[in-house]
C-alpha cells in the first residue's frame, strides 16, 4: 500500500486540516499518516481558538515517521509560526521524500488567520523551493506576490512571480474567481488550465485541503503532476457536488462519495456481502 503524511493543523469539525486530508488519503485507497502543528478549535462558522504544537514536538513527529516507514507523498497545511515552518523545512530536507505538495494555507474561509504575518517570508524562502508544487488559492497568491487577482491574466502573472521565488510548479486554485472556477498551473515553461463548472452551494469547507491531499495522494501511487491534478479535480467536484448540509454555517465536503455509490452499487447486485 502506498503511504501519504499530511503535516497540518487540526480542524475540530473535520471539514479541513489533518481531518479532511486522512478522509482524502483513505478515500484514495493511500495509507495516511499525520504530523499534527496545531490544534484548532473550529466549526463550519469559524475558529474559536488556536494553540500551536511546539516545534520541538512537530521534529519529534516527522523523526517518528520518516526513521520507520517510507513516505511516498508528504502534503503541508496549516504550519502556524517561524519555528514550526523551520523545523519542517529541516526535516523534510533531511529525509528528501519525492513528492511534496504545499498548500501554503493562510486564513480560513471563515476569515481567521492560520500563519501569522511574520511567517510569510521564512516559508517562502524555506520550504517553497523544497516542494513538487504549491497550490495557493487566489488570497493566499496575493498575500505571495502583492499582485491583485481579478482575472485569469492575473493569475498567470502571479504563477510567474512565485516562480521566480523558487517553486518548481504553481497551481493557482480558482475557486475565489466569481466566474466558473479555472485553475492554473504554471511549470516555469508554460500554462495548463483545469476548467471546472461553479457548483451552487455554499458547503465549501476544506476544498483546499482536500484538493492538496487528493494530489498527494495520486503522486503516492505514481501519477504524473499533471495527471494527479486532473485526477484530483474529479475527485474534489463530486465531494462538492455531493457536500453535506453538516452545521449551520459552511458545511464540509463529502469525501466518501463516491465509495458510498459503489458500495451502494454493489449491494443493488448483491455482491456486497457487508455492512457498508
Ligand atoms: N463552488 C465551486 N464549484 C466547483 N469547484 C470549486 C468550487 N469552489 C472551489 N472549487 C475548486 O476546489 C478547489 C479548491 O479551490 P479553492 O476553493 O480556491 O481553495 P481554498 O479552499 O484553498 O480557498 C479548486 O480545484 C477549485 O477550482
Ligand atoms: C486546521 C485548518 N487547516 C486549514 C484550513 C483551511 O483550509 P481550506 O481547505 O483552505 O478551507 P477553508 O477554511 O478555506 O474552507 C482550516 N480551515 N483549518
Amino acid at each position: 500500500m502506498r503511504t501519504a503524511l499530511t503535516i497540518a493543523g487540526s480542524d475540530s469539525c473535520a471539514g479541513a486540516g489533518i481531518q479532511a486530508d486522512l478522509k482524502t488519503f483513505y478515500a484514495h485507497g493511500v495509507y495516511g499518516m499525520s504530523v499534527i502543528t496545531a490544534v484548532t478549535a473550529q466549526n463550519t462558522k469559524g475558529v474559536i481558538g488556536i494553540e500551536n504544537i511546539s516545534a520541538d514536538m512537530v521534529e519529534k513527529q516527522l523523526d517518528a515517521i520518516f526513521t520507520d516507514i517510507k513516505v511516498d507523498a508528504v502534503k503541508v497545511g496549516m504550519l502556524s509560526n517561524r519555528d514550526i515552518i523551520k523545523s519542517v523545512s529541516r526535516k523534510l530536507k533531511k529525509y528528501s521524500p519525492d513528492n511534496i505538495v504545499l498548500d501554503p494555507v493562510m486564513v480560513s474561509k471563515s476569515g481567521h488567520t492560520l500563519l501569522g504575518p511574520d511567517a510569510k517570508d521564512i516559508l517562502l524562502k524555506e520550504l517553497l523551493p523544497l516542494c513538487t508544487i504549491v497550490t495557493p488559492n487566489i488570497p493566499e497568491a496575493e498575500v505571495i506576490t502583492g499582485v491583485t487577482i481579478n482575472s485569469i491574466n492575473d493569475m498567470k502573472k502571479s504563477c510567474k512571480v512565485i516562480f521566480e521565488m523558487g517553486a518548481k510548479m504553481i497551481l493557482i486554485k480558482g475557486g475565489h474567481l466569481s466566474t466558473d472556477p479555472v485553475d492554473i498551473l504554471f511549470d516555469g515553461k508554460g500554462f495548463k488550465y483545469f476548467i471546472g463548472k461553479r457548483i451552487h452551494t455554499k458547503n465549501t469547507h476544506g476544498t483546499g485541503c482536500t484538493l492538496s491531499s487528493a494530489i498527494a495522494s495520486n503522486l503516492a501511487k505514481g501519477y504524473s503532476v499533471e495527471k494527479s491534478i486532473v485526477k484530483a479535480k474529479e475527485y474534489i467536484t463530486i465531494a462538492i457536488q455531493n457536500s453535506l448540509s453538516i452545521g449551520k454555517g459552511i458545511g464540509p465536503t463529502n469525501h466518501f462519495y463516491s465509495i458510498y455509490k459503489k458500495c451502494n452499487m454493489l449491494k443493488e447486485i448483491g455482491e456486497f456481502k457487508n455492512e457498508c
